[in-house]
């Protein structure tokens, strides 16, 4: 549904993205995270059509964003950080204002049904100005989707919402995907990234990463088996250690944590050694880094390797 390749944007002589080679499947919920300055908004903009890009290229269903905007545009729905909501106008004169941008036709019956879905009708018409943050995003979020595109774009659609108005927000994402949007989600919260997303992309300036949120959780230069023994055993831990593949050992009342280079084809002869030399396991479990954790140490390398 949207595939980039060595996309980038500069703005004068500062490069804001470089080199994005990515690609999105159609219905996946892909979250973009980084910090202030990254380059996500940039990134939006450039797939949405709204700024060319200065290297590379992209394409957005099937239509490319430099000389397609038109169709491009037709086909995405856009909720930015700052929405234009017309604080004088009531939901309906909102909708209907963007409605006529986009030359739909059915208007009213499609105001009706999204500000039903959204659960704004009953006050559709009151000016929005007197609206809660929570309402008023939903309403942008209803003129994101009022034309259906295929493909959503979230800019921080949860910021400055309360943890309530935040939750009917990941809802409705959830719903979106069920209706198998393709939705491209940008935020600075990692626990919100990890509940929506099937795929995340840690940005910062340049791609650093993109995987799964388990996938990016499970570090692979520093697996760690944790094994808890019945009893606690400093002979145990020294048997542990003389194991040639393995490559540190340490023991914590009865909890040893070895590092291994491979532990999915590691952990059964470490196992089968454990429990030759006497020992009692009750569990054998993988250590699983948060994604905070993992994000730190990206965009915190990132940073080193470019000061
Ligand atoms: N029109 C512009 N002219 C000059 N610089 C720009 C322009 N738009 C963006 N930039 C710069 O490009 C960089 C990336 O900005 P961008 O808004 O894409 O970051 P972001 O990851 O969305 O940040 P945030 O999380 O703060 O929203 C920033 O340093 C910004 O100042």
């Amino acid at each position: 549904m949207i595939r980039a390749e060595n996309l980038g944007r500069r703005f004068g002589d500062f490069v804001a993205l470089e080199g994005l080679d990515l690609e999105i499947a159609e219905g996946e919920v892909f979250g973009l995270l980084g910090p202030n300055g990254a380059g996500k908004t940039t990134t939006v903009r450039l797939l949405t059509a709204v700024i060319s890009p200065t290297t590379g290229r992209a394409t957005v269903a099937g239509f490319d964003v430099a000389t397609q905007a038109e169709q491009v545009r037709a086909h995405v729905g856009i909720l930015t950080e700052t929405p234009g909501i017309y604080v004088r106008l009531d939901a309906v004169e909102n909708l209907r204002f963007f409605a006529d941008i986009h030359g739909l036709r059915d208007t009213d019956a499609r105001i009706r049904a999204v500000l039903e879905r959204l659960d704004l009708w009953a006050r559709r018409k009151e000016p929005v100005g007197g609206w809660s943050k929570g309402m008023r995003q939903r309403l942008a979020i209803a003129r994101a989707v009022l034309h259906e595109p295929k493909v959503v774009f979230l800019d921080e659609p949860t910021s400055a919402l309360d943890p309530a108005a935040a939750r009917t927000v990941r809802e409705l994402v959830t719903e979106l995907r069920r209706e198998g949007r393709t939705i491209i989600l940008c935020t600075h919260n990692l626990d919100e990234a990890e509940r929506l997303c099937d795929r995340i992309g840690v940005l910062r300036t340049r791609l650093l990463r993109v995987d799964t949120p388990a996938g990016l959780c499970r570090d692979l230069e520093r697996a760690c088996t944790i094994v808890r023994l019945a009893t606690a055993h400093g002979a145990i831990a020294d048997v542990a250690r003389a194991l040639p593949f393995v490559r540190d050992v340490e023991l914590a009342g009865d909890t040893l944590r070895i590092a291994l280079d491979d532990p999915e084809s590691q952990n059964p002869a470490l196992v089968r050694a454990l429990v030759e030399a006497g020992a009692e396991i009750r569990t054998v479990s993988e250590e699983v880094r948060t994604l905070e954790q993992v994000y730190l140490e990206l965009v915190g390398a990132a940073k080193e390797a470019r000061a």
